[in-house]
């Protein structure tokens, strides 16, 4: 399939931005939606299939979307992101459906590469947004791809409050801080919940480990792993489980299964350029986006472990915008003082 853009300017052509946007969710549209009513011309790269996302990023792989304000009835996910593209476009973002997937921020401007015209030219940017998000681990199971978000989920609070877990048995697998925070949060609404932690300890933190001990809803399955998701075609049912000490397997009927063992961050693209986390996710200065490159910040996901919520997302989006702006207004004040000077 061809490119699409809605935008004018010819691949040929290399461009010079003052700002583009490196990813299509929430983050990213909300910076260009900010920027643009600012007048500073954002272009978005939207990605084509870009870390196994379409355009729009991780809710286009769901459904309702029921915590986004605005929407009381809910709204599906890839209608929301339509949404959002749709208000970046109305204000001028030029929306480009290209990967990014080489950059250099060694010095500014910066120079960045189209997927498949990496030995071209480069093209430039005076600031860059990186919005390019994350994706949930999961361990692909036997008959996971079948009961995907119709019974597994990688997010207890986006998916824990959906009618088909309500009073039901339900299931966490990890063994670390957030599975032992989305094991206590899906207790609000599941009959039980099981944590299957693969060894014979926790690797949450003390105070974490001892509330999921004491929690009576809470039962933990030691040294056990899942090895086949079942269910009725529609909706999973059941988990084939099994103890790695004994070998032994039995089922384990539930209705719903968390993965809590962690996210990738979309980092691949900056790696070595700019600092990262043990995990990968990019280091902002706290309260802000601005990362260890003056003039290149990071919203989203792809710099939030803690949070990752659409919200949160547009809202770290919208504080990258604002920070370009200032620093775009602040870079220009001191060339005109430095010609005037
Ligand atoms: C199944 C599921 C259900 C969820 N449900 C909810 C919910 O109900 N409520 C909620 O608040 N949150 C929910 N979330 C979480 C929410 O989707 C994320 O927190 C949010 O989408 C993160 O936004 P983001 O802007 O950081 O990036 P993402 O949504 O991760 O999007 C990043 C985009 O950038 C693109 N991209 C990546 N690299 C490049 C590149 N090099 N060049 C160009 N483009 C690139 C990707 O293709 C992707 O489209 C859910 C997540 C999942 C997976």
């Amino acid at each position: 399939m061809a490119p699409i853009t809605n935008g004018t300017v010819p691949k040929s052509t290399k461009m010079h931005s003052k700002v583009i946007i490196i990813g299509s969710g929430p983050a990213g549209h909300t910076a260009a939606l900010y920027l643009a009513r600012a007048n500073l011309q954002p272009v978005l790269f939207e990605g084509f299939m870009a870390n196994g996302f379409a355009a729009g990023g991780q809710l286009t792989t769901t459904t309702d979307v029921e915590n986004y304000p605005g929407f009381p009835d809910g709204i599906m996910g890839p209608e929301l992101m339509d949404k959002f593209r749709e208000q970046s476009v109305r204000f001028g973002t030029q929306v480009i459906t290209e990967t990014i997937s080489k950059i250099d921020l060694s010095a500014r401007p910066f120079r960045y590469w189209r997927e498949g015209n990496e030995a071209d030219e480069a093209e430039t940017a005076d600031t860059i947004i990186v919005a390019t998000g994350a994706s949930a681990k999961r361990l692909s199971l036997k008959g996971e791809e079948t009961y995907w978000q119709s019974g597994i989920s990688a997010c207890a609070v986006c998916d824990g409050a959906v009618p088909i877990f309500r009073n039901k048995p339900l299931a966490v697998i990890g063994g670390g801080d957030s599975a032992v925070e989305e094991a206590t949060y899906l207790t609000k609404y599941g009959s039980h919940v099981y944590v299957l932690v693969r060894r014979g300890e926790l690797r949450a933190s003390k105070i974490m480990a001892k509330r999921l001990m004491s929690n009576p809803k809470i039962t933990i399955l030691w040294n056990t792993i899942a090895v086949e998701c079942q269910g009725d075609g529609e909706l999973l049912k059941n988990l084939r489980i099994k103890n790695v000490l004994s070998g032994e397997e039995r089922d384990l009927p539930v209705n719903g299964l968390f993965y809590a063992i962690g996210h990738e961050p979309a980092t691949a693209l900056v790696r070595n350029q700019l600092q990262t986390d043990e995990d990968g996710y990019i280091i902002t200065v706290p309260g802000t986006t601005q990362t260890n490159v003056n003039g290149v910040f990071a919203a989203g996901d792809v710099q939030d472990k803690r949070y990752r919520q659409a919200i949160t997302s547009a809202g770290s989006g919208c504080m990258a915008a604002l920070e370009v702006e200032r620093l775009l207004a602040e870079e220009e004040a001191d060339a005109r003082e430095g010609v005037s000077a």
